[in-house]
C-alpha cells in the first residue's frame, strides 16, 4: 500500500486528477470506476479544469460508478446519475454510451445487480477503480459486515450512512434505505485502487485502515492486499497516525502537481 501525504484538501485533489489524467492520456482505452459523496469533487473540478485547458479527450473511456441510492429517478437531484452528470460527465467529451451506474429504478434489482456486474467483467474489468472511505471503513456502499467475496448487489444502509449523507437531503427521513453497490470482490478485481481520504472526520477510520486487522467488519481493511492501491491522504486525515505504521511509507505529493 502506497500512502501519498498532501497538505490539504487541494492538494489531494490534483494529485489524485494527475495521475487520472496521466493514464487517461497514455490509453488506447481505460475502464474507470468512479465515486461519489463529497471527497471526489474537487478531484473532478480538477479534470474538468484540464478537459477545458489541455483538452484532455475522454471519447475512449468507459465509466462504472460504484453504487446508485434504489428508488432515485437519475434526473433525481440526489441520485448519483444526477451527481456524476453535474460534477463530471456533463462537463467532458465522454461518449454517452460508456457512461454505466447501476439502475436503482429497476423492477428487477436483483437482475440489474447481475447484469451490472457481467457487464464490467464483460468490458475488461476496472483498469483504476476511485473510492472514498466511510467513516465506519465502507467503501462504496459496502457496510461493515459485507462478505469479502460479494458481487453487485442491493445492501441496506447503516443508519451512520443515512444520517452521514442526509446532508444532501432535506430530511434524513428522505435518505434511501436501500442501494445498489459494487460488491467488495468487485471493487478488489480491479488492476489498481485510488483511494481519497480527506479531513479530520476520516482520521478514525484512516487509522483503522492502516493498523487494524483485515475483517469483514471494517470493509475498507481488505484494500490491504491489494497488489496496487494508492491512498492519498491529506494532513487532516493523517493527523499523527501513520507514522505509527511501519507497513507503509509516506512519499509527499509530487511537487509538479501543486502547479
Ligand atoms: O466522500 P464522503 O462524502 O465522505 O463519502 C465517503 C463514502 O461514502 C459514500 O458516499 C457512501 O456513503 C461513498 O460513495 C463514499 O465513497
Amino acid at each position: 500500500m502506497k500512502i501519498i501525504k498532501a497538505d490539504n484538501y487541494s492538494e489531494l485533489c490534483r494529485t489524485a486528477a494527475k495521475i487520472i489524467i496521466e493514464k487517461v492520456t497514455h490509453a488506447d482505452k481505460i475502464n474507470l470506476g468512479l465515486a461519489t459523496g463529497s471527497t471526489p469533487i474537487g478531484l473532478y473540478c480538477f479534470l474538468v479544469d484540464d478537459h477545458l485547458r489541455n483538452h484532455t479527450s475522454y471519447h475512449h473511456v468507459k465509466t462504472f460508478n460504484l453504487d446508485e441510492y434504489v428508488g432515485l429517478h437519475p434526473v433525481d437531484r440526489n441520485s448519483y446519475h444526477y451527481y456524476m452528470r453535474e460534477h463530471l460527465f456533463h462537463h467532458l467529451d465522454l461518449l454517452p454510451e460508456n457512461i454505466y451506474l447501476p439502475n436503482g429504478i429497476s423492477l428487477d434489482l436483483d437482475a440489474e445487480c447481475e447484469q451490472y456486474e457481467s457487464l464490467i467483467v464483460n468490458q475488461g474489468g476496472i483498469e483504476l477503480q476511485l473510492l472514498g472511505l466511510g467513516r465506519n471503513g465502507h467503501i462504496g456502499f459496502n457496510e461493515p459486515g459485507t462478505s469479502f467475496q460479494s458481487k453487485t448487489h442491493v445492501v441496506a444502509l447503516d443508519n451512520s450512512t443515512r444520517k452521514a449523507n442526509s446532508r444532501f437531503f432535506d430530511s434524513i427521513e428522505q435518505v434511501p434505505q436501500h442501494a445498489i453497490t459494487m460488491g467488495m470482490e468487485t471493487i478488489f478485481s480491479s488492476k489498481e485502487i485510488l483511494l481519497l481520504v480527506s479531513g479530520e472526520g476520516k482520521a478514525g477510520a484512516l487509522q483503522r485502515l492502516l493498523e487494524g486487522e483485515i475483517l469483514e467488519e471494517f470493509p475498507a481493511s481488505i484494500l490491504k492486499k491489494h497488489p496496487n492501491i494508492t491512498v492519498i491522504a491529506d494532513n487532516a486525515a493523517i493527523g499523527s497516525n501513520v507514522h505509527r505504521d511501519g507497513s507503509t511509507f509516506l512519499v509527499a505529493c509530487d511537487p509538479e502537481s501543486r502547479q
